[in-house]
Parts: structure tokens; sequence; C-alpha cells
């Protein structure tokens, strides 16, 4: 028996591609499906001014294979020194979707964000001025906070308060992980909205360390305890409109994640849409699936909708993905998720 969903041609809201020979082999895995992505900015140097956005565009674009379609949407990297003029000119030439703050410290090439949110008022006030969206990693990175608690005290902490000081200021919880977030995104009034990745709603902190330590399972924010992935399902699949997928897909080669220090990311491009595929049905929800990830996010943004389809195929045949895929950089594994999947993406 065959059983097809058609849907929008879906958009990822936090995407990974980084640069050089890794943007050449990973763009392919992305713009097979997805027609537009907002595109991190955690370069090494972080893409931090127009120009250097600009720039960072044409090399994406100059990565996409001949016959592939793909908008990429342009974010600025939040630093302490951050020009407000500069982040105006960006956005009001249509260049950049969204502003990245990353509190110092506390992820991938993270290192020139923000510790003392005074000094990126001004930035903040003009972003709400303009409506200019702010993506958030939203974990504190006080060594005295257990890292499983990191996102639920950055709530407390530092987002609801920001949120306070800056009416109007639009904001994206990137990448929740828990239910406290989705609670928080729940109880508060417009303009804030949240990314959820394909990972995080299929592996708990369990899949990370038992029966061993499993890298290519290690993001942050880190997986947490089963009742917030269900919570996190619980919000993707309830069409509630301010859930949207951003997968986070983060490739890192396969010696830097196999490490005695490894690198947090995991690389979920090629399977995303078979992945979401399977969990909606499991959710009973397929019908919520155009929601999540094609219509819900290009509402928040205030873009339209894609006018293509992508369609999803399921069948009595597992999906055979490749286990890894190879770049200029080294091999880059590709997320399993630990059960068979019978959806197709075409
Ligand atoms: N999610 C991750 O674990 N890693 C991301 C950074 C991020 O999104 O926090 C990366 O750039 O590798
Ligand atoms: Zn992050
Ligand atoms: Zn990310």
């Amino acid at each position: 028996m065959t059983e097809t969903l058609t849907i929008p041609r879906p958009d990822d809201w936090h995407l990974h591609l980084r640069d050089g020979a890794m943007l050449e082999a990973v763009l392919p895995e992305t713009a097979r499906h997805f027609g537009r992505a907002i595109i991190m900015p955690n370069l090494v140097p972080p893409v931090v001014t127009g120009a250097q956005a600009a720039a960072y565009r044409e090399r994406i674009l100059a990565a996409l294979p001949d016959g592939m379609a793909f908008e990429p949407l342009m974010t600025l990297y939040l630093t302490e020194d951050t020009d407000p003029a500069d982040v105006a000119a960006a956005h009001a030439s249509g260049l950049v979707k969204a502003v990245k703050l990353y509190p110092a410290g506390a992820t991938t090439n993270s290192a020139s964000g923000v510790s003392d949110f005074n000094k990126v008022r001004g930035v903040l006030e003009k972003m709400a001025e303009i409506g200019l969206p702010l993506c958030v990693h939203g974990e504190v990175t006080d060594a005295d906070i257990d890292i499983f608690d990191r996102e639920a005290v950055f709530i407390d902490r530092v987002l609801d308060p920001v949120r306070k000081s800056t009416p109007g200021l639009r904001v994206v919880m990137e990448h929740i992980t828990t239910k406290n977030g989705v609670d928080y995104v729940k109880s508060s009034a417009a303009g804030l909205g949240a990314t959820i990745t394909t990972h995080h709603l299929i592996i708990n902190r369990n899949h990370i360390l038992v029966g061993g330590i499993k890298p290519h399972y290690y993001c942050l924010p880190v997986a947490k305890r089963e009742e917030h992935r269900l919570a996190l399902r619980a919000a993707a699949a309830s069409g509630d409109a301010r859930f949207f997928l951003g997968t986070d897909s983060a490739p890192h080669t396969d010696p830097n994640k196999e490490s005695a220090c490894g690198c947090a990311g995991c690389f979920t491009a090629t399977n995303t849409m078979s992945l979401l595929a399977h969990v909606f049905e499991e959710e009973g929800a397929l019908d919520k699936l155009a929601g999540f990830a094609s219509e819900n996010g290009p509402a928040f943004y205030g873009l339209p909708v894609s006018s293509e389809t992508l369609s999803l195929r399921k069948s009595g045949t597992a999906v055979d993905f490749p286990e890894k895929i190879e770049t200029g950089d080294g091999p880059v594994t590709v997320f399993d998720p630990g059960f068979a999947v019978h959806w197709r993406a075409e």
C-alpha cells in the first residue's frame, strides 16, 4: 500500500551551512527538499555586518548545483559592538531576515556572543522598531547551572526580562528542548515563536548516554528527559502556528564528533522530511505537518508560503539513507533515528 502526503515546499527556519568545502557538500542535502532556510551566522569569524552577510549569501548561491532552486535567508550574529544602523540598512535592503543572539560561550562558535545585555539594548530597540526578529540560542552559560537546566533558567533570567524591557521585539526561541520552553511560548502574547528540531522530536537524553556514549546524538541544547520530548512532539503536532520547523542541521566531521571533546550538532538535512512524516504519523497528525514545516514559519516571518510542493510517499520498503555524506573536509554522519523509516520525500 502506498500513501502520499503532499505539502507546500517546506522551509528550514534554523540551518547551519558552514562555508567552503563543507558548504558545497551539505547545501544540496537541504536544497533538495527545502525552498528557503534561515542561515545561521556562526562561521569563524562570525557573520556580523551586512556586508559579510551579503558576501556569505553570494558564496551560498555559488555553491548551489545547477538546476537547484534555494533561497538563503541571511542573519547577522549579534555582538556587543553591533551597529544598529548597519542592522537597519541590511534589513531595509531585504538582505537580512533576523539577528541571532548567542550568549557568549553557549554553543559552537559563540565566543563573540553577548555577555552584557545592556550593550545590545540599542540594537534590540532598533529591531523592535523595524520589526526585525531576534533568533535566540536560549541557554545560560553560568558554570553553576546544570546543563539540563540551562534553557529553563535562560527563560527566567534573560529572555523574559529582555522581552519586557524591549516591547514589540519579535523573538524566535530557537531549538526549544523543554516543556518550559513550550509553556513559555504558549503563555506569551503575540511576537514570540519557537523552532523545534527534528532530532529533539526523536531522542531524549537516554539515547545519548545509555549503552555507551553516542557522539552523533550530542547537540546543544542537549536533549532532555522524555517528558520534555513528549511536550515538544505535542507542540509540533498541535497545529499551533507559533511552533515551526528549524532543523538546526549542524554538520561536523566524524573526527570532530568522535573525539575526547566532541563537537555539538546533529546533521539531519538528508533525512529530515522523512523523519518528520514518520513522527507526525505516530502522533496521528499528518494533517499538521504542512503547518509545522511549510506554513507557520513563513507566517511568522511575513513571507509567502511556497507555491511549489513536496510529496512524501510511504511504502512497505524502508528508506536506505546514506550513513554518511562525504565532504572535502571529511565524512559527516547522517542522523540515525534508530528505527526504520518508510516515508520518501520526492
Ligand atoms: N546545535 C548545535 O549543537 N550546534 C550548532 C550551534 C547551535 O545551534 O547551537 C553548531 O553550529 O554546530
Ligand atoms: Zn543554538
Ligand atoms: Zn543551530
